[in-house]
């Protein structure tokens, strides 16, 4: 693989404490926009703790809301409101209490074709952003969100799939999962997940341990090639954290 931009490891005591620092990275970053800011949500199941605290008094007082708005880095192809629905764990979680309903930018599942839905999804981000190139020095998003899964995927873009070698669109249909729900995924493309101020990675518990331990040895997964253009910072809780690990890679 060709080199690749750095990343910083940081270890927090647990999923509490990675809440915590999440937030505390994405107030960062709001303040340092003062403009609209764009934040890329995760989907899965790790960022819930940060969802939630975002809603919590302390947050909702410090967070300007009115210029944040939220995209969302993969979707399941389920009906909105259903479970396994990214955006909706997120509106649950803040996003329906805390932010104007136009700032919210889901990729809709009113389609059952992963390319379609995939279409309108990179015109919306495209018509937001009012342009369809890429620029590394006018970065898409403020912030990124992503999850490692069990096979070392990233947002849906899975070990093997064409999908992860997109270079030249912004989001890509995936017909196929590796891992449950296998539903077909809309996933934004490693280039348009680069395009950010800060990627942050949330891994915790001792499952994603062996997982966590490939992507940093270096294996060609799609979580290891996921990198800012920027900064890329992993939080990583102590039941996670591999053995022998001390520091950046
Ligand atoms: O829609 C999804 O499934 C994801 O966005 C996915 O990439 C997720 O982030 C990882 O699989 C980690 O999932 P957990 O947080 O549930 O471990």
């Amino acid at each position: 693989m060709a080199a690749q931009p750095g990343r910083k490891l940081v270890r927090v005591a647990d999923k509490a404490a990675m809440a915590r620092t999440a937030a505390e990275h994405l107030l960062t970053r709001i303040e340092a926009n003062a403009g609209r800011v764009a934040i890329c949500l995760a989907g899965g199941s790790s960022p819930k703790q940060l969802y939630e605290l975002l809603a919590t008094a302390p947050y909702r007082a410090r967070i300007p809301w009115p210029r944040l708005h939220w995209f969302v880095g993969d979707e399941r192809l389920v009906p909105a409101g259903d479970p396994l629905h990214n955006m909706t764990m997120a509106r649950a979680a803040f996003l329906d209490a805390c932010a104007p309903a136009a700032n919210i930018h889901a990729i809709e599942t009113d389609t059952m074709d992963p390319h379609a839905a995939a279409r309108r999804y990179e015109h919306e981000l495209q018509a937001f952003h009012g342009t369809d190139r890429l620029d590394p020095t006018r970065p898409l998003f403020d912030l990124v969100l992503l999850g490692i899964g069990p096979d070392g995927h990233t947002a849906s873009l899975f070990p093997g799939s064409p999908a992860v070698d997109v270079q030249d669109r912004w989001v890509v249909g995936v017909e196929t999962a590796n891992v449950a729900p296998f539903v077909p995924r809309v996933s934004l493309t490693l280039p348009t997940l680069a395009s950010c101020w800060t990627m942050l990675f949330e891994v915790a518990g001792a499952d994603k341990r062996p997982i966590l331990t490939r992507v940093l040895a270096g294996e060609n997964l799609p979580a290891n090639r996921a990198r800012s253009d920027h900064e890329t910072l992993l939080l990583i809780d102590a039941a996670a954290w591999p053995e022998d690990e001390s520091g950046d890679v």
